[in-house]
């Protein structure tokens, strides 16, 4: 049968996803001696590094700027990682820290319980077959399920008329399965153009979609990181004008690259990065087969027919398969409830570097399109405000729930449904909830004390409710959970 648990936590970090960012912010709670779990929809660490990524990927940024607080990357490792390299550092950091995410656990709802001061969130655990509810109440909530939560597939009309394979870039792993096809690749990011050169590689002919003005630098120049280049003259310069170094160094290792489709926006590479949050392409070989014509550059796809794609040009290219590189979206909204510090695109609304606290204890890690060096950035003011909390006198810190042990975990049908709930003011809370078993109903109260008057409090509560003349089942301190003053 279905069950549902409940846990509390002095501390709560919930990651729908660990990536980078979820080991990165477990680790520093942790630091400071704060109880946290991570919980993780997927079944291994790094999942979109494991699972959604081509096998030819390499981090294009210098190793430096990857990296995780307190574990630098293995000193033998050359400077732009492999997607392995990445992925065995990822899971080296985890195990160093021993840090260990509840996998397979999707979370449903998180949302603040004002008459507790708390967090309340609902995850479906999977084990198996089997599926269960579980509930974690705590104290902090850390959003760090990311930027790439879910893929983006744009609706373009004809699509299930095509007939033909399509991917989105995520389920891409080589261009191997595409020798010899005509492959249409909408998209024109960094995945886009990656992509398109992998197929090169397997004899595959991509044309690339490219509906936008596009900047594209070149991942190095003179052996020198264009990244590094750039964070280095940031020190010195305003913003504008190192862009204009940008395009012009650009400029000199690219040539034009209008003639070849590829139109700039009017703002710079780095300016539309911090105002719109859209990444420079990276070049890795992918312009030379663009000058090539390997990969041939067209316009908005505007409709898909049998075998074929018409463009918002008024051609029509045959193809044999599609490959969206259409970007990803937070997942957010579907989950977090009652809170308004995210924008419906599932980011804070505050923008950087302020977007990583909410209100009540809420905090955001990963969302500030600041790639691993913005995640980094949160994590480390997030651990440091909870830790600046953690030390009030009036919390017990870990070894309080050390001390709750079993009593705070207590599994209930999963018909029971929260009644009501009420402050009864004196430093402790009570829950009321009604259980259903068959056709008896069973309320129980959920006693909700300071931790610091322990068990013997709670029993005083107790004996306080009966008294009441409230016809109950008193669960024995069923979640003993510190008060938020
Ligand atoms: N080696 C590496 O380190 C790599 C890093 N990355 C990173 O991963 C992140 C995700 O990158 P990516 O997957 O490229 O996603 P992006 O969101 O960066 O790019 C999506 C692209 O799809 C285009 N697009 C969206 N909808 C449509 C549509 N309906 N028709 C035509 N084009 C469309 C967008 O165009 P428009 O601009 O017009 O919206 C844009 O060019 C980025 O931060 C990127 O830097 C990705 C690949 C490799
Ligand atoms: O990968 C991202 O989305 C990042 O935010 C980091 C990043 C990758 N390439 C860049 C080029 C210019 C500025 C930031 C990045």
């Amino acid at each position: 049968m279905a069950t549902r648990t409940t846990e509390s936590f002095g501390f709560d970090f919930l990651s729908r996803r660990i990536g980078p960012i979820g080991p990165r912010h477990g680790r520093l709670p942790q630091r400071k001696g704060c109880p946290f779990v991570i919980l993780e929809r997927a079944d291994c660490i790094a999942s979109l590094w494991q699972r959604r990524t081509y096998d030819r990927l390499k981090l294009h940024l210098p190793k430096q700027f990857c990296q995780l607080p307190r574990l630098p990357f293995p000193a033998h490792y050359p400077k732009y990682p492999t997607r392995r390299q990445f992925i065995e550092y990822l899971e080296s950091y985890a195990k160093h820290f021993d840090i260990s995410p509840r996998f397979n656990q999707t979370v449903q709802s998180a949302r603040y319980d004002e008459t507790c001061g708390l967090w309340r969130v609902s995850a479906i655990a999977v084990c198996g077959e089997r599926s269960h509810e579980v509930e974690y109440i705590g104290r902090w909530l850390v959003a760090a399920s990311g930027e790439n939560a879910e893929k983006v597939v744009p609706d373009i009309e004809g699509l299930s008329d095509f007939g033909g394979r399509v991917t989105h870039v995520c389920d891409y792993k080589s261009g191997h399965q595409y020798a010899g096809e005509r492959v249409l690749v909408v998209g024109s990011g960094n995945s886009g153009m990656e992509v398109s050169l992998d197929l090169c590689h397997h004899n595959a002919h991509p044309s690339m979609v490219v509906r936008n003005s596009v900047h594209v630098l070149p991942r190095e120049v003179c052996g020198k990181s264009t990244f590094e280049l750039a964070v280095l003259l940031m020190k010195w310069l305003p913003l504008r004008l190192v862009d204009k170094i940008m395009l012009l160094l650009s400029w000199l290792v690219l040539g034009n690259i209008r003639k070849y489709g590829l139109r700039r926006p009017s703002i710079g590479p780095l300016e539309l990065k911090n105002t719109n949050g859209r990444t420079p392409v990276l070049d890795i070989g992918a312009l030379k087969k663009i000058k090539a014509g390997e990969i041939n550059v067209v316009p908005g796809a505007k409709r898909f027919l049998p075998g074929r794609v018409e463009l918002v040009d008024g051609r029509f290219l045959e193809i044999d398969s599609v490959i969206f590189a259409t970007g990803y979206r937070s997942n957010v909204p579907s989950w977090l409830q009652g809170s308004d510090f995210f924008s419906k695109e599932g980011t804070p609304k505050q923008p950087f570097p302020n977007s990583w606290k909410g209100k009540s204890g809420l905090y955001a890690v990963g969302f500030t399109r600041r790639g691993l060096a913005g995640a980094s950035f949160d994590a480390a003011c997030i651990a440091k405000d909870i830790g600046k909390n953690g030390t009030e006198p009036s919390l017990n810190g870990p070894r309080f729930w050390e001390r709750c042990g079993p009593s705070a975990q207590r599994t209930i049908e999963d018909d029971e449904a929260i009644l009501t709930s009420g402050n009864f003011g004196i430093g402790w809370n009570i829950c009321f909830r009604e259980t259903l078993r068959g056709p008896k109903k069973v309320l129980i109260i959920v006693i909700i004390v300071n931790s610091r008057q322990g068990y013997g409090a709670s029993n005083i509560i107790t004996k306080e409710v009966i008294s009441m003349r409230i016809l109950a089942f008193v669960l024995p301190v069923g979640a003993l959970i510190e008060r938020k003053s």
